[in-house]
């Protein structure tokens, strides 16, 4: 039997729906409308076109954005004073600065310069610090995109053995935090594999629910992933395909049709993954619009 495909884009359609619902009662009730900065430094192609997706995203569900475009060249210290500026603006109740960032920048500097109360990436130590604490906190975008997938296509993950390939701070480190916490949507016994991982096949073959966070393309082959597994593919490779009107084709960490063959569910790529991050974003950004709220009364 080939795999469920674990369609994406209609868990993120139906997530997104939800937060135009949230917004609308939320504008109703007298609150703000929620408000989203983000700061794209450079001209990285990718990140330019998932900046705009968000942008188009927030639109759609009635969250007012902006975009603050910065030359690849600009000084780590007008970056951190942008994020000042943002951090007093009370239209925005989040703030995002797409990664990756150009390499004369640190990447922790900016980060944590981002207020807490509006870091609706989920990526500020004090937000995953709250989480692998099991307190209340932003939950980082992809993270909880993978566990949203999951939930919503009936597969809890608690009591399965989940083994995530990859250690980003973006991805497989938060990600293995959130699923083993105690409470819903967590409870699951977590292995984390990365580049230093002897006999990495022998451990992905244990996995009931696999996921591939390494950025290598196709680097999951149908030999390591035991026959009925969950497969979610967080991987969104650019591969050169003359063919293809743009150059490019996007592939996943998972050599796809292989493993659709023998497991019980994928997720695709694209359509899989990186719809739901965008989604999560939203979400996370009406969250902080109603903490404001009551931070406020
Ligand atoms: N500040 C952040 N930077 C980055 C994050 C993040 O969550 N916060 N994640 C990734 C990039 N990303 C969001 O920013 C992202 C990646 C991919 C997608 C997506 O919808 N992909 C589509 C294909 C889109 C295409 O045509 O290229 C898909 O998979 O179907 C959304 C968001 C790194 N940086
Ligand atoms: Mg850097």
């Amino acid at each position: 039997m080939p795999a469920r495909v674990l369609n994406g884009n209609e868990i993120a359609a139906d997530l997104r729906e939800e937060v135009a619902t949230g917004v609308a009662d939320l504008v109703a009730s007298g609150g703000p409308t929620p408000g989203l900065a983000a700061v794209l430094v450079g001209n990285d192609p990718a990140s330019g076109v998932y900046v705009r997706n968000k942008g188009r995203a927030c639109e759609e569900a009635g969250i007012f954005s902006e975009i603050f475009y910065m030359p690849a060249h600009v000084s780590q210290a007008n970056l951190l004073s942008l994020i000042d500026q943002l951090n007093q603006d009370t239209r925005f109740h989040g703030i995002l600065v797409q990664l990756p960032l150009p390499g004369h920048i640190d990447e922790a500097t900016v980060i944590e310069r981002v207020n807490p109360v509006k870091d609706v990436d989920g990526l500020h130590p004090i937000s995953q610090g709250r989480m692998l604490q099991g307190e209340p906190a932003f939950l980082p975008c992809t993270p909880s995109g993978v566990q949203q997938v999951l939930l919503r296509s009936g597969y809890d993950p608690a009591g399965q053995h989940v083994v995530i390939v990859g250690r980003s701070n973006i991805v497989g480190k938060p990600l293995a935090a959130l699923l083993m916490q105690r409470s819903a949507g967590g409870n699951a016994t977590v292995t984390v594999c990365h580049t230093r991982t002897r006999d990495l096949p022998e451990i992905t073959r244990q996995a009931d629910i696999l996921v591939a966070a390494m950025g290598v393309p196709g680097a999951i082959s149908a030999d390591m992933v035991r026959d009925g597994a969950v497969v979610i593919d967080v991987g969104i490779n650019r591969v050169d395909d003359a063919t293809r009107r743009r150059g490019y084709r996007l592939v996943g960490d998972v050599d796809y049709e292989a493993v659709a063959a023998k497991a019980e569910a994928i997720t695709p790529v694209p359509g899989g993954i990186g719809p739901m991050t965008i989604a999560v974003l939203l979400s996370n950004t009406l969250e902080a619009a109603r903490r404001s709220v009551d931070a406020n009364r």
